[in-house]
């Protein structure tokens, strides 16, 4: 059985070592490279940060696995185990970062039995430290966190992201889905540029909602302990239970505003995250 209170430590403590990489990346200038499409964008800072997260938790954790965006854009499967798995993403907001947009985190979720057992983001330029221990309650900077009581839509902010999926139908889809909601209406509409982050803010209690299509488990894993042990919900778009690997996610500050959420969410499937790599 891991210790998860020694595992929260340095996934702190390794994430503020990694923030400081960052912000010092910040003042270099940042070569740009791309993944899945040409406005996927990677930095050498983000496999540098994974690579020193990585190589600090073997030390102390041998037996531990990990799922990281960049090992996996490197070619390393994304299958989810019941083992202690470290799943992390090095910096979640790469374009903000690349742009200086100033929203950037290190996101470092833990999970064991396929149930993510300790949530760590770092919010390295607001120097924010969000944490959360399943059962044990979420927190920035010390201060426990509690999502928003608004349960009437009309008077909800909701967040979103557009990804980086350029397909014309996905486009579609996810403008239907902004119309809907852009609609009803909602106060505002609103997104960090980063998931992790976009789940602070609903486990903060400053907007009611967070969804997104395309999203991959290392952007939310972490933000989905947070959110539920700062009183929140989670749900797959069509209402379902939420499936780490689907790609699919509302975080909400209750199911009240999640289920109204499903009815104006344009739904579409992607490749899941632990799908067989496609033969090119
Ligand atoms: O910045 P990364 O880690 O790539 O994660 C973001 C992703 O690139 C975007 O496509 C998503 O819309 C965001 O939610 C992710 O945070
Ligand atoms: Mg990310
Ligand atoms: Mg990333």
């Amino acid at each position: 059985m891991a210790d998860f209170q020694r595992v929260m430590d340095h996934a702190v403590a390794v994430a503020r070592k990694a923030g400081e990489v960052v912000r010092e990346a910040l003042s270099d200038d940042r070569k740009v490279m791309t993944k899945s499409s040409a406005v996927d964008l990677v930095t050498q800072t983000d496999q540098k940060v994974e690579q020193l997260i990585i190589q600090s938790v073997k030390e102390k954790f041998p037996k531990h696995r990990f799922i990281g965006e960049e090992s996996v854009a490197a070619g390393e499967a994304c299958i989810l185990t019941d083992d202690p798995t470290w799943i992390i993403d090095p910096i979640d907001g790469t374009t903000n970062f690349v742009h200086a947009f100033p929203f950037v985190a290190i996101s470092i979720g833990f999970s064991i039995n396929k149930q993510v057992e300790v949530g760590v983001i770092y919010s390295c330029l607001e120097d924010k430290m969000f944490t959360a221990r399943r059962g044990k309650g979420a927190f920035c900077n010390g201060e426990p966190l509690q999502v928003s009581d608004q349960t009437d839509i009309h008077q909800a902010i909701i967040c979103t992201e557009f990804g980086s999926n350029r397909d014309p139908e996905v486009v579609d889809k996810m403008f239907c889905s902004l119309r809907n909601i852009l609609s009803l209406p909602v106060q505002g509409v609103r997104g960090a540029g980063t998931a992790a982050i976009n789940m602070c803010l609903v486990a903060s209690g400053c907007v009611e909602a967070y969804y997104e299509i395309g999203v991959h488990v290392w952007d939310f894993a972490a933000g989905s302990l947070m959110v539920t042990e700062a009183g929140g919900v989670l749900m797959d778009v069509d209402g379902g239970e939420l499936d780490l690997m689907s790609r699919r996610i509302i975080a909400a500050n209750s199911r009240t505003i999640a289920e109204r959420l499903v009815k104006e969410i344009a739904p579409f499937r992607l490749p899941r995250d632990d799908a067989p790599p496609q033969k090119q």
